[in-house]
C-alpha cells in the first residue's frame, strides 16, 4: 500500500500521488507570534512532523514549508501595552515556538519564511486578483477579495456560497466603507490611527499590511509553486484561514494544494486550548515537571486528527506506556550492545507498522505493532537468544525512529532542565539563608553566602520581586 491521507476538502481519504514524481511539497500554517507556546501548539506540529518522518522513510524527496505570522493585530496590540516595537515582541516569541518545536523533536522545516519578508509576494499576488476582477480596493485603504466574483467560495468547508458567514474583517469599524458584501475578506489592511509607521509597507494601493489569509497563498507560492500537494494545519484553521487561502489562489489562477490535511484540536474540557481563552498549558511549564520525550509521546499517540481531549491523567499515562517501551530498549541494547543509527534508519519496518501509517497515519495502530514487538522482545529476553533480542531491539527502535521517539536518540534529553530545576532549588535555599542572616543582622553569613554563590558564576541581583539568579559569563 502506498500512503492514502484523508482530505478534508473532498472529505474522501485519497492516494498521495506527488507531482512531482519522487518528492512532496507540504506547507503547514505557523504560529501567529504573539505569546508563549501552548500545547495545543505543539500537538499539531508533532502530528505534521510524523508525516514528514514517514514521507521522508517512504523514500520521498519533501520540502516542509511551515510559516512565521510575523505581524498581525494581536502582535500590534500585546506588543503596544508591553511598550516594546512590534517587530521584537514577534521576534521573541518566535524564538519561543522554535526552542519549543525542538525541544519536542519536530524537525526543521526545509523554509520557515515570515510574512513581513513576503510583502513584494503579497503585492504581486493582489495584482493578479484585482487584474481578474477578484478584488478591489476599499474606501479606507484596505483591500477586499470580492466574494461574489468566485462562485466555488464556500468549497473547502463545503459550503454554498450564499450560506458562508459574514467575514469579521473590520466588522462594523470605519475600514468597511466600500465592502461590498459582508463575507469578503481583507486582502489588505489599510494602518489604523496610532500604529506605528514601520508596521506598514507602501504599495499600489496605498501604505498598509498583509491581511493573514494573503500571507500563507503569497508564501506557498514563493516556495512550492503554484500546485503542490499536501497544505495543512489545526482543524481551526478551516475556516475562513483556509477556506480564504483556496478562493484567493484559485481566483489568481493557481491550482494550489492537492490535499488537504486537518490535525484535531487540544482541548481542555471540552474547549480549544487558546491563549483567548486562557485555558493553557505553556510547553515551558509541562516540560518542568516531564521530560520532553514523554510529552511528545503523549501528543504523538494520539490520531493527528482526532480531538485530545488533556487531562490530569494525560501525563501520567504516557510516562507509564513511555517507561515500558525505553525500559525494553534500555535492557536490551545492555544485552546485545548498542545497534548503530545507521541500521535502525534502515531496517526493514513491520509490515503491520507500514501499513497502519499509510492508512491516513494511524499512529496507534503502529504504536499497538510497537507494543507487540516490545511484547515479543520481553520474552525474547526472558529466554530467548541474543539474536532473538537484538530483532526485535532493531525492530522496535525503528519503528520508534519514524514517530520520531527512538529512545536512544532521546537519551539525555530534558537532563539540562533537570539541572537547571536541581540549581535553582539550592540557589534559593542559599538565598533564603541570606534573607535570614540579613534579618538578624549577621553580615558575616549573609556575605559568605553570596562569597559562595560568586564562586559558583552566580550572579545575583536584587529585584523588586525578590533575588533573581542567573549563570554569569565565563571572563
Ligand atoms: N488547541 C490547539 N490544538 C491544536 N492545534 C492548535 C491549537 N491552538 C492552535 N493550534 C494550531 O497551532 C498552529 C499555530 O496557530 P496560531 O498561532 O494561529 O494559534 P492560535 O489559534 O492563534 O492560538 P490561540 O488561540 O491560543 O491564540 C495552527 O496550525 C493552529 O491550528
Ligand atoms: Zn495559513
Amino acid at each position: 500500500m502506498t500512503l492514502h491521507l484523508y482530505d478534508s476538502a473532498s472529505r474522501t481519504t485519497r492516494e498521495l500521488v506527488p507531482l512531482r514524481p519522487g518528492h512532496v511539497g507540504l506547507y503547514v500554517c505557523g504560529a501567529t507570534v504573539q505569546g508563549p507556546p501552548h500545547i495545543g501548539h505543539v500537538k499539531t506540529a508533532v502530528g505534521f512532523d510524523v508525516l514528514v518522518r514517514w514521507l521522508r522513510r517512504s523514500g520521498l524527496d519533501v520540502t516542509f514549508v511551515r510559516n512565521v505570522t510575523d505581524i498581525d493585530d494581536k502582535i500590534l496590540q500585546r506588543s503596544a501595552e508591553e511598550g516594546v516595537p512590534w517587530w521584537a515582541w514577534a521576534a521573541r516569541w518566535e524564538r519561543e515556538f522554535t526552542a519549543a518545536y525542538d525541544a519536542v523533536g519536530v524537525l526543521p522545516p526545509t523554509y520557515e519564511p515570515r510574512a513581513t519578508g513576503h510583502v513584494i509576494e503579497m503585492i504581486e499576488l493582489m495584482d493578479r486578483l484585482l487584474d481578474k476582477g477578484h478584488a478591489y480596493p476599499g474606501e479606507a485603504g484596505d483591500v477586499w477579495f470580492d466574494v461574489r466574483s468566485w462562485p466555488e467560495y464556500g468549497a473547502l468547508t463545503n459550503q454554498r456560497p450564499d450560506d458562508v458567514p459574514a467575514s469579521d474583517d473590520a466588522a462594523g469599524g470605519p475600514e468597511e466603507a466600500g465592502k461590498r458584501d459582508p463575507r469578503d475578506f481583507a486582502l489588505w489592511k489599510a494602518p489604523k490611527p496610532g500604529e506605528p509607521l514601520d508596521a506598514s509597507w507602501p504599495t499600489p494601493y496605498g501604505r498598509g499590511r498583509p491581511g493573514w489569509h494573503l500571507e500563507c497563498s503569497a508564501m506557498a507560492r514563493r516556495y512550492l509553486g503554484s500546485a503542490f500537494d499536501i497544505h495543512g494545519g489545526g482543524r481551526d484553521l478551516r475556516f475562513p484561514h483556509h477556506e480564504n487561502e483556496l478562493a484567493q489562489s484559485r481566483a489568481a489562477g493557481d491550482d494550489f494544494a492537492g490535499i488537504w490535511l486537518h490535525a484535531g484540536l487540544l482541548n481542555v474540557d471540552g474547549a480549544k486550548m487558546s491563549k483567548s481563552l486562557g485555558n493553557f498549558l505553556l510547553v515551558w511549564d509541562v516540560l518542568a515537571t516531564t521530560t520532553p520525550v514523554v510529552l511528545r509521546y503523549a501528543l504523538t499517540a494520539a490520531h493527528y486528527r482526532s480531538t485530545f481531549e488533556w487531562n490530569a491523567d494525560t501525563l501520567p499515562e504516557a510516562e507509564a506506556t513511555w517507561s515500558r517501551i525505553a525500559g525494553f530498549v534500555e535492557r536490551a541494547t545492555e544485552r546485545t550492545g548498542t545497534v548503530p543509527d545507521a541500521e535502525v534508519a534502515a531496517a526493514e519496518l513491520p509490515a503491520g507498522f507500514a501499513a497502519a501509517l499509510d492508512d491516513d497515519l494511524n499512529v496507534p495502530a503502529a504504536l499497538a505493532v510497537v507494543h507487540e514487538h516490545v511484547r515479543a522482545g520481553n520474552i525474547a529476553l526472558a529466554d530467548g537468544t541474543p539474536d532473538e533480542v537484538r530483532t526485535e531491539l532493531v525492530a522496535v527502535r525503528a519503528m520508534l525512529d519514524v514517530l520520531g521517539l527512538d529512545p536512544v536518540r532521546w537519551a539525555g534529553a530534558g537532563d539540562e532542565s533537570r539541572a537547571t530545576r536541581a540549581l535553582d532549588a539550592l540557589v534559593t535555599a542559599e538565598l533564603a539563608a541570606r534573607a535570614k542572616a540579613r534579618a538578624e543582622r549577621d553580615w558575616a553569613t549573609a556575605d559568605a553566602v553570596r562569597a559562595r554563590l560568586a564562586e559558583a558564576g552566580i550572579v545575583v541581583e536584587d529585584s523588586p520581586t525578590g533575588p533573581r539568579w542567573t549563570l554569569g559569563g565565563e571572563d
